[in-house]
């Protein structure tokens, strides 16, 4: 099942009913009345990768209106829009559905001195820096049906499927923008600040991004591996004297010009039937 992602609201607070097993159970089997296929992976489409949806066949499409409890739409929201708690809710979705594993990418700015536009970054591991100020999906009354109360997250994207990622890379020639590294989400929509960059590059970040980090945790609640891609497409401004400033416009054409090879490299990792 594919869908596309919804970017952090930063103050994220999920309520019980947002988030209710009973609701979930409900989508996930309405969608199972609608289909006789069974998912057993989950692909999270980041900005300007929504291409990847055009590699399944045999495809069944759903509006969102149409199903049950489902976020209307997803995209750019402002902070305080309340639709905002729902962006997890497909994780747990998938869960139900059957899914085992789920794929997110992302667009990202490169903050690793070594890294280029156009870069594919395997995600190793990720700062959830609104976490620190207490906006985690998983605040709330927890639900043993979903997940314990406390997850890990050392393990939090599968070391399995990022050593087949690189393998799989090298083999498809991708060896020179193939790379690996730390994610951190904050909460945008705006971009960072010159002092924000610098003291993300001093954190040891790699790569920073809007989204994915939310996800990863309540898919990781409830038991999916994850693995997760970040394009890189710009570079985060740490220089005062640098003329370069972060548009959502590069970030959509850097998208385009490694979509290819982003969708190639997440079929053959995650779909290796259908590549
Ligand atoms: O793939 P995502 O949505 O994380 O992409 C980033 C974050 C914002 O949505 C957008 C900014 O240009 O790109
Ligand atoms: N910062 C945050 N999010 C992003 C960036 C960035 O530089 N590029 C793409 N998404």
């Amino acid at each position: 099942m594919l869908i596309p992602h919804a970017n952090l609201c930063p103050f994220f607070v999920p309520t019980p009913s947002s988030l209710s097993y009973e609701d979930c159970k409900a989508t996930a089997d309405w969608l199972l009345t609608q289909t006789d296929m069974r998912p057993t992976v989950g692909i999270v489409c980041g900005s300007g990768l929504g291409g990847l949806a055009d590699l399944l066949k045999d495809q069944v499409a759903f509006n969102y209106k149409d199903i049950p409890n489902f976020p209307q739409s997803t995209g750019h929201r402002p902070l305080s829009d309340p639709e905002g708690k729902l962006i997890t809710l497909p994780m747990r979705i998938f869960k139900l559905l059957g899914v085992q594993t789920v794929v997110i990418t992302n667009a990202a700015g490169g903050l690793n001195q070594d890294f280029k536009v156009g870069d594919i970054m395997i995600i190793k591991d990720h700062i959830n820096l609104p976490g620190f100020a207490g906006n985690n999906p998983l605040v709330g009354p927890n639900d043993e049906r979903f997940g314990v109360r406390f997850p890990c997250m050392s393990d939090a994207y599968d070391r399995d499927l990022q050593q087949l990622a690189m393998e799989v890379g090298q083999e498809l020639g991708y060896g020179d923008f193939l790379k690996e590294g730390v994610y951190c989400v904050l909460g945008g929509p705006s971009f960072e600040t010159i002092a924000e960059c610098r003291m993300l590059h001093l954190l040891g970040v790699d790569a920073v991004g809007m989204s994915t980090v939310h996800e990863v945790i309540v898919a990781r609640h409830c038991g999916m591996r994850v693995f997760a891609l970040s394009l890189i497409t710009n570079l985060a401004v740490t220089d005062y004297d640098s003329e370069e400033k972060a548009n959502h416009e590069e970030v959509l054409q850097a998208g385009k010009q490694r979509a290819e090879q982003m969708e190639r490299l997440v079929s053959s990792v995650a779909l290796p039937e259908r590549s």
